[in-house]
């Protein structure tokens, strides 16, 4: 199996993501976890940039030990000078220096003919080669250069003694046969092309930095470059964790991987995250959240029966502990019993049916039923109380300057459902009110509570009431999205509780509920 080289450069293309901004501890803290990660290289910032850059740039210098530590420079003394001064204390120091080599960049912005750009680039690599045995060069928008001067540029640099030669695909243009293309003509018509090794440094603008850096790798790449969870400038850099499971879940077609301990992608990617402020979404491949959890009925179905019908790499390979099945309104009644397994029940299946149904009710009102939301659900089922009055629908007009109404349709013990409105003094009020009408019980209300049972704007409201008739008292609970809802069915549960108790009433029960 060919080892692929990773230089990580979150610290340096990473940290040009807009918005993002790494001081000296956060620098050093991302390093020490990119070093548990195994990375071979570390970018680790561009010293001439800022006073305080050059001094994060000598921090992680100093605080990883088993990592090639790399300062950025362009093809100047100056710039050089600080990746040396930055440098110091690094046990194995770098330097990458850049030149742009395609037809745009030369005459816009560098304002250099070739023999120009050629002459710059080497002066610098000769004078960076005085103080650094190991050096990388880049061919800044290699990707839109012409072949037979990048191959010039790629010839000078490894006479001048550089170490790895970079073929950036800066404005991430080409297309995974394009950039493969060049990696195979550099191999071939470059003399002394094996005294060095190639890099494949690309960019997402076109959503192609990962089949690119693969492409590459096809056609003879040593090293790849790329950030934790791609974060760089504009749509961001190869993301590595991508590149890595690619090779290491397809090893069989590509023949070579990097030497990543891929148990701390998970955590790295967090890591990164956190301290960039950049937030993974969701499907992001790899390390997005979504990228190990099921949701529909039929993936969970395959998933309980064979995990590899529908996952590719496992968790536990980036150092997750396990998939997820997110029981929601596509989820199917195999996942719904695994879940009440996990939960301790074990339904029969009548039971599991009568709750599967309360299930998708709940679910197409919520985006994701959480496990507090079934357990609410199953409990208040389980306590088995003969249904009198069941609540069929429910309206209520409500307005701050307005006497609150509601009307209720309530199936309750004859064939005709019941239907009764009222007033009341709010909402809650004006439904239990007509609550009274329909079912013609005089009760008192004791108590009214009411809490969240789950998280988020969509979360379920649990009601308890306790009702009271004489001297028989009965609580009751209602569960629904709808705090109203919520509580028209915890009074009419209470209700239901207090006939059942009623009917068993002797002096000795006396108050209890
Ligand atoms: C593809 C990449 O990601 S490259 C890395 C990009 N990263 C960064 O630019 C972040 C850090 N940069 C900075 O802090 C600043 O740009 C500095 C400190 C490096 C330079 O700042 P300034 O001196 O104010 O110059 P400014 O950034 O405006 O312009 C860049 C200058 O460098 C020149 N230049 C650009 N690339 C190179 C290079 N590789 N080698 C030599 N000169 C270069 C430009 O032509 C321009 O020169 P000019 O002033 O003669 O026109
Ligand atoms: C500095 C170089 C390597 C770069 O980041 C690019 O060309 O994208
Ligand atoms: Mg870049």
């Amino acid at each position: 199996m060919r080892k692929i080289y990773v230089f990580d450069t979150t610290l340096r293309d990473g940290e040009q993501s807009p918005g993002v901004n790494l001081n000296t501890r956060e620098k050093v803290e991302i390093a020490y976890q990119l070093e548990k990660l195994g990375i071979d290289r570390m970018e680790a910032g561009f010293p001439a940039a800022s006073p305080g850059d050059l001094a994060s740039v000598n921090a992680v210098a100093r605080a990883v030990k088993n990592v090639t530590v790399i300062g950025l420079s362009r093809s100047r003394e100056t710039d050089i000078d600080a990746v040396k001064e930055a440098l110091q204390g690094a046990q194995d120091p770098c330097i990458h220096i850049f030149l742009a080599t395609s037809p745009i960049h030369r005459q816009h912005k560098l304002r250099m003919d070739k023999a120009q750009v050629l002459e710059t680039a080497q002066s610098a690599i000769r004078y960076a080669k005085k103080y650094f045995p190991k050096l990388e060069f880049s061919l800044e928008d290699a990707g839109r250069t012409e072949y037979d001067f990048m191959a010039e540029m790629v010839g000078m640099a490894i006479r001048e003694g550089a170490n790895v030669v970079n073929i950036p695909d800066t404005v991430g243009y080409l297309n995974p046969s394009e950039y493969g293309a060049i990696f195979k003509y550099l191999k071939e018509n470059v003399p002394d092309i094996e005294r060095v090794q190639l890099s494949a440094h690309c960019h997402n603008d076109l959503g192609m930095a990962t089949a690119n850096t693969l492409a590459a790798i096809q056609n003879g790449a040593d090293q790849i470059e790329g950030t934790i969870n791609g974060i760089g400038e504009r749509a961001g850099n190869t993301a590595i964790e991508e590149v890595a499971l690619a090779l290491e879940t397809r090893a069989e077609f590509f023949g070579a991987k990097t030497s990543l301990t891929l148990s701390e992608i998970s955590r790295t990617s967090r890591l990164v995250s956190k301290l960039t402020g950049m937030v993974v979404p969701g499907n992001k491949a790899i390390v997005g959240a979504n990228a190990f959890a099921h949701e529909s009925g039929i993936h969970q179905d395959g998933m309980l029966k064979e995990k590899t019908t529908y996952e590719i790499m496992t968790p536990e390979t980036i150092g997750l502990k396990e998939s997820k099945l997110v029981l929601g309104k596509h989820s199917g009644r195999h996942a719904f019993r695994d879940k009440l397994s996990d939960l301790g029940y074990d339904l029969s299946e009548e039971e599991l049916n009568t709750a599967f149904s309360r299930f998708k009710d709940l679910a197409d009102k919520k985006k994701e039923v959480s496990d507090e939301d079934i357990l609410a659900l199953i409990e208040e089922k389980l306590i088995d109380t003969p249904e009198v009055f069941r609540l069929q629908t429910i309206y209520v007009t409500y307005g701050n300057k307005a006497v609150p109404t509601a009307k209720v349709i309530i199936d309750g013990p004859e064939a005709e459902p019941i239907v009764a409105e009222a007033e009341g003094n709010g909402s809650v009020d004006a439904i239990y009110n007509a609550i009274d009408k329909a079912t013609g019980e005089e009760v008192t209300l004791g108590d009214y509570s009411i809490k969240s049972v789950s998280r988020g704007k969509d979360a379920q409201g649990e009601v308890h009431v306790v009702l009271s008739q004489g001297e028989v008292a009965a609580q009751g609970r209602g569960l629904s999205t709808d705090i109203l809802e919520a509580s028209a069915r915890a009074y009419i549960d209470a209700l239901n509780k207090l006939l059942e108790k009623r009917k068993t009433y002797t002096k000795r029960d006396h108050a209890s509920i």
